[in-house]
């Protein structure tokens, strides 16, 4: 008798879509003071004038994007004075690509592919602001993306300045951002901060307790009940505030299930945690990877390779002088470079002299696989 592979009527979820990373939460505790911030900046374009810009800072998974996705769902509800538009920087990379998505969520449809300008998609995108008296509200999301390629300055100039070409026409910005050491003050131009003026809203890392409180909610919808003890909650916990992205615990739940469910088991146990772990542990590094510049992936995959070579700790000022790009960047740029590896839990920075410049680097991954993912093709594989 053949053995069938896909085959089960039993399952130990109840919404297996609880776990999936565009679900929209039910419930979105521990942000209720960032969620109030955002609807102060909002609340001047409620009485017909313009929003206030802002800027969201925080590590990856500390609920950035669901704080506006949440605020921007209630102003669909509630309102028809502003257009909410959420613009993915990860996916629309280009001026042209970000307007197109602006003009799409006003006219209905995505401008033709070819043969139409820039110029023109603004000039749409601006009349039909001026003819429906509506205040803009143009969420970036992961906004450092645009800036490594050196549009954000344009972009967010274009939008905050249209008034100026279709005079009543109102634009502001929220941007989140997950380098914690770009400094959008000092990068951007004076002229682009003229206008942009935004407020920080800080979103720092979730506690273990917050965390667990997450993810016992998801666990309480998505799954039948018994499924998972508070032990092994407990150790998905620990493995969760490892990186501090929630989106690492919702993954481990769901691999760990289909682990159970697989060996027919109705309870996960501490082998199902285990092995979901090995799954899925080089995922998050190759997703954090590919949030690199070029430069810092270089970076990266140098402090693997010398890791590999020599087994006493690694000193940053030895990293740097075996850095062998060309043209070599200046030591603060390199020091800046490092500091945003640590932020990402790539490496840790463990200073040797109180107020000095050197530190200890320390890979917080398997040398091998970081030189395995650095290069393109472990990146595309991943
Ligand atoms: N307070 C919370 N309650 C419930 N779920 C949350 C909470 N915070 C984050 N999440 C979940 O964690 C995942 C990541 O959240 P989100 O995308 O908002 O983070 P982010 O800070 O925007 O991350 P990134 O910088 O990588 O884009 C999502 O699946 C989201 O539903």
């Amino acid at each position: 008798m053949r053995t069938r592979l896909l085959m089960s009527d039993q399952t130990l979820f109840r919404s297996i879509d609880v776990f999936e990373i565009d679900y929209a939460p039910e419930f979105f505790n521990y942000r209720e003071s960032q969620l109030k911030d955002l609807a102060y900046q909002i609340r001047p374009a409620l009485e017909g004038g313009r929003a206030l810009s802002a800027i969201c800072r925080g590590l990856p998974g500390t609920g950035k994007t669901t704080s506006v996705l949440r605020i921007f769902a209630e102003l669909e509800q509630t309102t028809k004075k502003i257009l909410p538009v959420y613009v993915n920087c990860q996916n629309d990379r280009t001026k042209y690509m970000v307007f197109s998505r602006i003009y799409a969520a006003i006219v209905g449809h995505a401008p033709a592919r070819t043969g139409i300008s820039i110029r023109s998609v603004m000039d749409a995108i601006g009349g039909a602001l001026q003819r429906q008296e509506k205040s803009l509200i143009v969420c970036l999301d992961d906004a450092n993306l645009l800036h490594y390629n050196n549009t954000l300055g344009d972009v967010v100039n274009s939008l905050l300045r249209l008034h100026q070409d279709y005079p009543g026409a109102r634009a502001a910005v929220f941007a989140t951002v997950s380098d914690m050491n770009l400094d959008l003050a000092s990068d951007l131009s004076k002229w682009v901060l003229s206008p942009f003026r935004p407020s920080d809203i800080y979103f720092p890392p979730y506690d273990a307790d917050e965390i667990r409180g997450i993810l016992q909610d998801r666990i309480r919808i998505g799954l039948y009940p018994g499924v998972f003890s508070v032990q092994m909650l407990d150790r998905i916990v620990e493995q969760t505030m490892e990186s501090g992205d929630v989106r690492v615990g919702l993954d481990l739940v769901k691999r760990a299930v289909l682990n159970a469910e697989c060996a027919a088991r109705t309870e996960v146990i501490e082998e199902d945690i285990t092995k979901a772990y090995e799954q899925a542990k080089h995922i998050h590094l190759a997703c954090t990877i590919r949030a690199l510049s070029t430069d810092e992936r270089l970076l990266l995959q140098r402090i693997a390779e010398l890791s590999q070579e020599q087994s006493g700790p690694l000193v940053s000022g030895a990293i740097y002088g075996r850095v062998e790009e060309t043209p070599k960047v200046g030591y603060t740029v390199f020091s800046r470079q490092l500091r945003k590896l640590d932020s990402l839990r790539l490496v840790d920075l463990i200073r040797v002299q109180a107020g000095g410049r050197t530190s200890e680097v320390a890979l917080r991954y398997e040398p091998e696989k970081v030189v395995q993912i650095c290069g393109k093709r472990g990146i595309a594989e991943e």
